[in-house]
């Protein structure tokens, strides 16, 4: 979804130095997108196991078979703290926690390991359309700033 942005084109020619607003596609609304769908996975039942950190003392062996961690409070802090610069790193970190789970678990029928392909084809239906829209911000905003430059 486009929202206003005040876009500081001067409209050749207004006498009044009327500034003119454009419609601009926002290139950070995946950040709000991406928590609400993050909330949105938290309420999951199935995310139960994912919401924080594997406890070495309950998984002794889980740190010498996963070479990276990953858990959705870990993801949400991240993104909390400003520290994704856009929605394909949130994904990748994302990708992780099933990817682990993948590599971890014993048999592919394990409950937890179950969990995960639900989720997963979940978050992967959502981001979809996040990703895709932060795409089309950032070239259409790039042109944006072209254009601009152009008329100065
Ligand atoms: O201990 C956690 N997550 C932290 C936690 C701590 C306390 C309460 N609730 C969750 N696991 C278990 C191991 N695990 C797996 O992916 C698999 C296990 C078997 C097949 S896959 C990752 C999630």
């Amino acid at each position: 979804d486009f929202c206003l942005q005040e876009e500081d084109t001067e409209a050749p020619g207004t006498s009044s130095g009327h500034r003119l607003r454009q419609v601009v596609p926002d290139r950070d609304a995946w950040k709000e997108q991406c928590k609400n769908l993050l909330n949105y996975i938290f309420e999951c039942e199935d995310s139960e196991p994912f919401r924080q950190p594997v406890d070495p003392q309950n998984y002794p062996d889980y740190h010498g078979i996963i070479d990276t961690p990953m858990d959705f409070g870990s993801v949400k802090k991240t993104l909390g703290e400003d520290r994704y610069e856009n929605p394909i790193e949130l994904c990748k970190d994302t990708r992780l926690i099933f990817a682990n789970a993948k590599a971890y678990t014993p048999n592919k029928r394990s409950k937890i390991y179950s969990m995960t392909l639900r989720l997963s084809a979940f978050f992967e239906e959502q981001i979809r359309t996040i990703i895709s829209e932060y795409k089309t911000a950032v070239k259409s905003s790039d042109s944006h700033k072209r254009a601009a430059v152009k008329t100065q």
